[in-house]
Parts: C-alpha cells; structure tokens; sequence
C-alpha cells in the first residue's frame, strides 16, 4: 500500500446483528441475555485505497456491500473492524441518506452545511445557488418526507456539490432523476474531477461507470472480488453477469443463498489469524506482527456494545436517579433520608381535606 492516499480502508469488516425484535437488541446491548444473536457480515475484510484525484467505481450485484462501505468512508456508520482513513471532508449523496425528513429542504441545506463548517454568512451567499442547482421549485419550503426520490436526489446532489468537499460519495443518487438533471450532474462530477477532487461512485448503470471512472472496485457478498482499470474490471463483471443471468432459477438461487450463508459463516478471528499468517510470511523477521494486526483490526474502532466500566456508571447513574425521585416524593431532604433512610418511605405530604363542607 501507498502512503500518498486520500482514502486507505483496510482489512474492513462489518457485521450486522440480526435481531428478530427491538427487545432481543436491547438485551443485547445491556448484556442481559446470552441469547446467541445471529450475525451477518456485509463487509469480510475489504483493503483498498483511492488516489487523491482519483475517481473510484463501486461495482457488484444487490446486497454485496457497496452502499455499507460507501457509509463507512463517509463516516455514516462504524466499521467492525480495521483501518478507516480519509484524509478530507467527505460528502455523500444516496438516495436515502444525509437529509432530515421532518426538516424542509431549506433547513437541511443550512444543517447540511453547518455541519461542514461553514458560517451563517456563507451558507447565505450559496442558497440561491443550491436552490437553482436542485430546481424543486417551492417544495424547498416543504418537509423532505413529502418529496420524491427523484426530488431528495436533487436536493441532495446539490448541496453535496455546493459545499464542496474534498471527497465527493455518490450512492446510486443519479439513477432516480430526469435526463437533464442527470446530466447536469454529469457535467458538474466532471468540473469535480477537472478541480481534483476524489470521488467514489456507486452505480449499477455500468454506462456511467465506464464515462466517470478511472478505476472500479467490484464487491461480491462482503468480498472484494476485484480492483483495477475500469476497462477491465468492468469486462470481467458483464462476463460474470452474463454467466449468471444464464443460470436456471434454482442455481441462481442456490448461488446468492450459498454466498449470504458464507456472510453468516464468517468469524473474525480466522480472519484476523489468516491476516496475522500473511503478514508473518511478508515480513519474517517481524516479532510483532500478531500484536500490529490486532491494533489494526480494533483501534479504530468504536464498540458498539458496553464496556463494562460503563454498564457499571450506567447503573450507578440509573439508581441514584431512582433514589433522587423516591425522596422527591417523600418531601423529606436529602439529609435527613441520608441520616434515616426509612424516611424514604414515610412521605410528609398529607392529602389535605376541606373543613367548609
Ligand atoms: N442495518 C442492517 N442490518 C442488517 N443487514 C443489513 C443492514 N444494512 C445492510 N444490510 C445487509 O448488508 C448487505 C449489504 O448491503 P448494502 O446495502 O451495502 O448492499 P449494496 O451493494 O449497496 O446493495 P444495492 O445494490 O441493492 O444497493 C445486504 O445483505 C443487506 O441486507
């Protein structure tokens, strides 16, 4: 791997729990069940980098993982495990991401922008232009939740493009809008790339991946099957598309199943060994290797179960709220309950009666 990268993801994983109801994902949380929760691995280990300048193409069919990575660069979601560098501000535009459905297309460009950092006056100075770009009319005084996907997609688009990151992450964002909006994105990803920008693309219209990319990253089933020149990964993914639309319903079936079993099969240790292995065979004289590729797997990473110490100050918090309340109740202080702590249940109020009948 280069240094001089301005997206590096690197033995990447991402498990999702399968939870049959709110309650089971509660439990879990807390700890409170022992319950076996099923697992599923949209992301088995994917290392890539992306040049600064560079355009990259997601390619794969539905469900192998491209709009899960394209969140975790984007910062939208943690990965399980591994290296996640972006060197910039990203910007994601997908269908069904980045705006706020009770906010009007209004607010969310001011939230959108504000949270890239820029000021009140500046978001001023570019509204018109966002506005313009998006073309929604007066439903930018409406609730997002009322608009199209055509409509979010604009909307969308156009606030990505005005705030100008540093890294653009498009998500399927063009396939849901008109000819002519399509192809005012088109021209505006060029002056991005023409201003080197980076960019990551996500699209099944291998039309437009083959007029925006200098390279594509083809993911199959939380795999990254191949990275390379568009032209050739490209060739090699129709091949594969052409094979399988050929295949009898039940191979087809047999196919997708086999390969979501494989997600479910999947454990991070053996990866992270099969890792450790292929390190060692690298780099023989290195002692440490098993130590580096742990900090590798699990630095970066945010837990998203409790540790214990916080399970510990969560409780601790929750029943001094509780006690807080109950002596609230009581009317007594807190001194006094601290002194005699049975007063907690001797409440001083007392249900007055009217004497004028
Ligand atoms: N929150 C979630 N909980 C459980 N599984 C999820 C979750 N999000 C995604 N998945 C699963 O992860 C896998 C990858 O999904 P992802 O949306 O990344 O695929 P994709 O390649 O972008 O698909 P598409 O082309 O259909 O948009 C899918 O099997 C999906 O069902």
């Amino acid at each position: 791997m280069t240094t001089d990268y301005k997206i590096k993801v690197q033995n990447v994983t991402k498990e999702f729990d399968l939870f049959k109801t709110r309650s089971d994902q509660l439990k879990a949380f807390f700890s409170l069940s022992n319950q076996e929760i099923p697992e599923f691995w949209a992301l088995k280990g994917i290392s890539l980098e992306v040049a600064p300048g560079e355009t990259l193409g997601l390619i794969g069919v539905n469900g192998s993982g491209k709009s899960t990575l394209s969140n975790i660069i984007s910062g939208v979601i943690p990965q399980t495990t591994g290296v996640v560098d972006v060197r910039g501000d990203t910007s994601i535009v997908a269908i069904n991401s980045g705006l706020r459905g009770q906010l009007t297309g209004l607010e969310n460009i001011r939230l959108k922008a504000l949270m890239m950092g820029m000021t009140n006056k500046e978001i001023d100075d570019m509204l018109d232009d966002i506005i313009a770009f998006a073309d929604i009319g007066d439903f930018v005084y409406q609730p997002v939740k009322s608009y199209s996907s055509g409509m979010k997609s604009r909307l969308g688009f156009s606030i990505a493009v005005h705030i100008n990151p540093d890294i653009l992450i498009i998500d399927e964002a063009l396939s849901v809008g008109d000819d002519t909006f399509y192809q005012k994105c088109v021209e505006r990803i060029q002056e991005f790339k023409d201003a080197g920008k980076t960019i990551i693309f996500v699209s099944h219209s291998l039309k437009q991946i083959e007029l925006m990319c200098d390279r594509v990253a083809w993911i199959q089933y939380g795999d990254l099957k191949q990275i390379g020149p568009t032209k050739e990964v490209v060739k090699e993914y129709r091949a594969f598309i052409k094979w399988f639309k050929a295949l009898p319903k039940k191979d087809k079936k047999k196919y997708q199943n086999d390969a979501k079993e494989r997600q479910k099969a999947f454990k991070i240790d053996d990866f992270e060994k099969q890792v450790v292995e292929q390190r060692q065979a690298e780099e023989p004289n290195n002692q440490q290797v098993a130590r580096d590729v742990h900090k590798e797997f699990y630095s970066g990473v945010i837990s998203e179960t409790m540790s214990w110490g916080n399970r510990i100050l969560t409780a601790v918090v929750a029943v001094a709220v509780i006690l807080l309340m109950l002596i609230n109740i009581s009317g007594h202080s807190l001194t006094s309950v601290v002194q005699q702590p049975s007063l907690i249940f001797q409440p001083t109020t007392s249900v007055t009666t009217n004497s004028k009948r």
